[in-house]
């Protein structure tokens, strides 16, 4: 099954399009877990257990876990997401020259989704497209203050190079398999991008702890209801200074967040 109907239906069942990010920076995981083996298995399983009733997708950040024992924290964690029910989505920004790509791309056999990159072309892109199961979200606008420096160039033709990737995105749309990555902090562009492209879901990135507009998130972020609105430190640190009691503070900032987005969905 596709994976856009796939999370149509997860969002259907839990009446949400949170996407909570998984990203334990070690220095911000709770003291009282530090004795664990692998001390970001431990923060996420207690995270996943708190808000997974909320959550649309989990968003693991690769970044968080390119060491060995950070390795291993992301199978448990991937694998203990799925015994619950939630996709994963890793983001991952990927894509490379043909033959690296072709390896990348078989991280799809472990996750739904993922995050890649637009830089390259569609040759980088190509395996990920290819696979029809899975979903493949282009970065278009970023959230990040950098995020105007290439984006925002006007070309010769007069577009702006995210509206060129946004455009190009829907023309590798055969598998009905792409979305968009949008930031929440840009919402005019926001708004722009999902006139374009009616039809392809984003995630939003950029509430919560970036501070983007949650409302413009909701409006036109969602393409026949269907799309994301992550938020990661929002979420799994809302509770850092309780202690043990961390993980409660989180399944309850994901409950408001699901909450306030729903005031804005139809
Ligand atoms: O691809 C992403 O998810 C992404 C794109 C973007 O434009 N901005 C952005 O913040 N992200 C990711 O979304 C997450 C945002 O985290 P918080 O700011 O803690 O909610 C991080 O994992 C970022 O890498």
């Amino acid at each position: 099954m596709n994976f856009f109907d796939r999370l149509h239906d997860r969002i259907r069942t839990v009446d949400s399009v949170v996407s909570v990010g998984l990203d334990p920076d070690p220095s911000r995981i709770p003291d009282h877990l530090l004795e664990h083996d692998l001390p970001r298995w431990a923060f996420n399983r207690r995270i996943i257990d708190a808000t997974h009733e909320h959550a649309a997708v989990f968003k693991p950040n690769a970044a968080f876990y390119e060491d060995p024992d950070g390795w291993a924290a992301l199978e448990e964690t991937i694998a203990y997401a799925h015994g619950k029910g939630v996709p994963v989505l890793l983001d991952a920004k990927r894509a490379d020259i043909g033959n690296t790509t072709r390896q990348y791309a078989k991280i799809l056999e472990t996750v739904d989704a993922i995050t890649v990159n637009p830089y390259m072309g569609r040759d980088s892109l190509q395996p990920f497209l290819a696979n029809e199961e899975a979903g493949v979200f282009i970065l278009c606008r970023t959230s990040n203050p950098g995020g105007e420096d290439l984006q925002d160039l006007e070309l010769a033709s007069g577009e702006a190079v995210y509206e060129r990737v946004a455009a190009l995105a829907d023309l590798w749309n055969e598998n009905d398999n792409v979305g968009l990555v949008v930031g929440a902090t840009t919402p005019d562009e926001l708004e722009e991008i999902r006139e374009q492209v009616p039809d392809l879901p984003f995630l939003v990135p950029g509430v919560g702890a970036q501070g983007g507009d949650a409302e413009a998130a909701i409006e036109y972020g969602l393409a026949d209801g269907v799309g994301l609105v992550n938020s990661s430190r929002g979420i799994i640190f809302a509770g850092e200074d309780e202690g043990e009691g961390f993980a409660a503070a989180s399944g309850q900032a994901a409950k408001r967040l699901k909450r306030r987005l729903n005031q804005y969905r139809e």
